[in-house]
């Protein structure tokens, strides 16, 4: 087992090296990702754009250990991920990694409140029920502060149902935060949002990152929804094509207008307009 990733020298949150993800074989391969190198730091909020199937989402699913790598390395913090076997994987994932997708994947049944501890519910064995107790009641301050910061103290005994796309959204984001994980995997969080819940979103994983010092990377199609951002990492061809640190709205179009051009298909896009 590698050692506790806190112990180490502050490493970024993940890394990729090397990485690649090849699908199929002979004239049907498709290079997904194409030995990426990058990292991805603590505390930031990080954008990953870039054209329809340029790799975003299998580069998100490969650090999140979603998915398995064809070949180079990915790490969580100190931790390699390729290499892991499934059940370390399944604990991984559990306990270290936070998701926001979008289609907010709530519980129905269960009230919001149900839905934000349900991470804290899941984790495994008897003998770590003690543990757990103890998690949960430190965990307690924590849950008040994300009720609060994502103003959803009155809404914590509705169902999902009950709620807004907007609200759905928050309750779904205080459960990706409530374990404290290491990183927060967005997916396209605003996509099935209107523009306000979308913006009040976006704010809200700003401030995770800004006030309660989390960490996120989030994949999103949207350049307003990337200037909410610390960075932006550009994908094209399942290669790194551009890096953008504070960006703009108006920087991220010109290096998404840029990543047309270089591929030649900006005359495409002129005549879709
Ligand atoms: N299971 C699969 N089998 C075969 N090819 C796949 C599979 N999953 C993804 N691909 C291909 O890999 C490439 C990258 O896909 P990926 O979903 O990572 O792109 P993306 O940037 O997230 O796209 P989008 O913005 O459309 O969601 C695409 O060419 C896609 O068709």
């Amino acid at each position: 087992m590698p050692a506790d990733p806190r112990s180490a020298a502050t490493p970024p949150a993940a890394r990729a090296r090397a990485l690649s993800k090849v699908y199929g074989t002979g004239e049907a391969t498709v290079r997904a990702l194409d030995a990426v190198d990058i990292d991805f730091a603590a505390g930031a909020f990080t954008a990953i754009m870039g054209p329809s199937g340029s790799g975003k989402s299998t580069l998100m699913h490969l650090l999140a250990g979603l998915d398995t790598a064809s070949s180079g390395q990915a790490f969580l913090g100190a931790t390699e991920i390729t290499g892991l076997d499934d059940g370390a994987l399944t604990r991984l994932r559990r306990d270290r990694v936070g998701f926001v997708f979008q289609q907010f994947n709530l519980l129905p049944m269960f009230t919001a409140e149900q839905n934000i501890l349900l991470p804290l519910e899941l984790a495994g064995l008897p003998r770590e029920a003690r543990a757990r107790a103890a998690a949960k009641a430190a965990s307690r301050e924590w849950f008040d502060t994300l009720v609060a910061t994502l103003g959803l103290a009155d809404r914590l005994t509705h169902r999902p149902a009950e709620l807004s796309g907007g609200q759905q959204q928050r309750v779904a984001i205080a459960r990706a935060l409530i374990a404290k994980p290491d990183v927060v995997f967005a997916d396209e969080p605003t996509g099935n949002l209107d523009s306000r819940s979308g913006a009040e979103v976006l704010s809200f994983l700003r401030r995770s990152v800004r006030e309660l010092g989390r960490t996120v990377i989030m994949v999103t199609h949207d350049p307003a929804a990337a200037a909410y951002a610390d960075r932006v990492v550009l994908l094209a061809d399942g290669a790194i094509a551009g890096d953008i640190s504070e960006p703009t709205p108006e920087s991220v179009l010109a290096g998404l207008d840029a990543l047309r051009s270089l591929d030649g298909s900006v005359l495409d896009t002129a005549a879709a307009r």
